[in-house]
């Protein structure tokens, strides 16, 4: 099996539970943040970094690859893991959302998803088919099924029917699936915000037993306490051996209340996108560093942080290179945020060991909000 879950320790006090997911580019320790590579590169960062980080796993977009450059060049340069020089695990979504969320001129049907390039509106097609063709030409360790994520709102009816059209893709992915043994495929889970579609979806792809589940059409204009509320009644329809990831999530308040609720794995761009535009997450909450209250303060952008960008560069100098538009403050930016959040995982996961998540939660929100810029 490409692809197993391994349960470490189930929490006492919630759903939380430590695990580690085996893969064949090594092991990812869980509840985990996955850094988003869009483009076959964390943003401003190196392989390197990312390591010094302790980064387990990345994320690639197939969508994005698929365009641009090709997987075929892809393929040509030895895969993914050859191609930007990382040769830990990668998980690729399977361009669905992207489709959705980028591409103009859409058309679905039965077969698949006739689109044009967001880049040079060239006609595109997307399929359950191609989008394994794709991601086994990456190479990627773990490969998510093509689907359909409805927008929010949706109406149950439409929803209903777009999830049974997910499921029967679900199935022909299976078929597709050429390296069972070197690549992991993960179902997605839909069902919109409705309690009978999450659990239909649920039921219809376990019954198909891949090696983990998605929790897809989350993270998309929701009000998050409606997500955690559509996490409640859908987890524990999902196998406890198998890993469960929350596709596009998230904030630090998020990943906290998810891996609360189970989640193991997560995703999400903003650490890299809001440091683009020098907002930094703290111990004390968001901190905007390009704002003019910085312009003299040279103490570390968050106190309670050991990572480079703290160790070494003041709030006044990172302001100072944000505002000179030098890229180098984005690489210091985005390096502190990425350390935040997989930070912010391994105190989970302490917490999870010691049996105190839910007092460990209480205390971050306490701080976290404290930062007013
Ligand atoms: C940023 N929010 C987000 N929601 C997502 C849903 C999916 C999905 N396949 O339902 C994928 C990526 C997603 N990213
Ligand atoms: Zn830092």
């Amino acid at each position: 099996m490409a692809v197993k879950y391994e349960l470490i320790k189930q929490c006492k006090q919630s759903g939380a539970r430590l695990g580690r997911v085996h893969t064949p580019h090594g092991v990812i320790e869980t509840p985990a943040f996955m850094p988003v590579g869009t483009q076959a590169t964390v943003k401003t960062m190196s392989p390197e970094e990312l390591k010094a980080m302790d980064a387990h796993i990345i994320l690639s977009n197939t969508y994005h690859l698929f365009l641009r450059p090709g997987h075929d060049i892809v393929k040509q340069a030895g895969g993914l893991h050859k191609f930007m020089n990382w040769d830990r695990p990668i998980l690729t979504d399977s361009g669905g959302f992207q489709v959705f969320s980028l591409s103009e001129m859409r058309k679905i049907t039965e077969e698949g998803v006739h689109f044009r390039s967001h880049l040079n509106g060239d006609r595109k097609f997307l399929s359950p088919e191609v989008a394994m063709e794709v991601q086994n030409a990456l190479g990627s360790d773990i490969m998510m099924a093509f689907d359909e994520c409805p927008p929010y709102p949706a109406e149950h009816d439409y929803v209903k029917k777009s999830l049974e059209r997910t499921t029967r893709w679900a199935e022909r992915c299976l078929k597709a699936h050429a390296r069972p043994d070197d690549q992991g495929l993960f179902a997605i889970v839909q069902g919109g915000m409705y309690k009978d579609l999450r659990i239909q979806s649920a039921n219809d792809l376990t019954s198909m037993d891949f090696p983990g589940y998605a929790i897809g059409g989350l993270s998309v204009g929701e009000p998050k306490h409606l997500m955690y509320e559509v996490l409640d009644y859908t987890v524990p329809v999902l196998p406890a051996g198998k890993p469960r990831y929350l596709m596009g999530v998230g904030s630090p308040d998020a990943l906290i209340e998810g891996s609360i609720r189970g989640i193991d794995m997560f995703d999400c761009v903003l650490p890299t996108r809001i440091a683009r535009n020098g907002t930094t997450m703290t111990s004390q909450g968001r901190l905007v560093v390009r704002n003019a209250k910085f312009a003299e303060d040279f103490g570390p952008l968050d106190p309670e942080c050991s990572c480079y960008t703290c160790r070494n560069y003041s709030r006044a100098y990172i302001r100072h290179l944000i505002k000179a538009d030098e890229t180098f403050g984005l690489r210091l930016t985005t390096y502190h945020n990425l350390h935040f959040l997989l930070q912010l995982m391994r105190d989970v996961r302490q917490a999870i060991m010691e049996d105190r998540l839910l007092d460990f939660r209480d205390s971050f929100f306490a701080s976290y909000g404290l930062f007013d810029n």
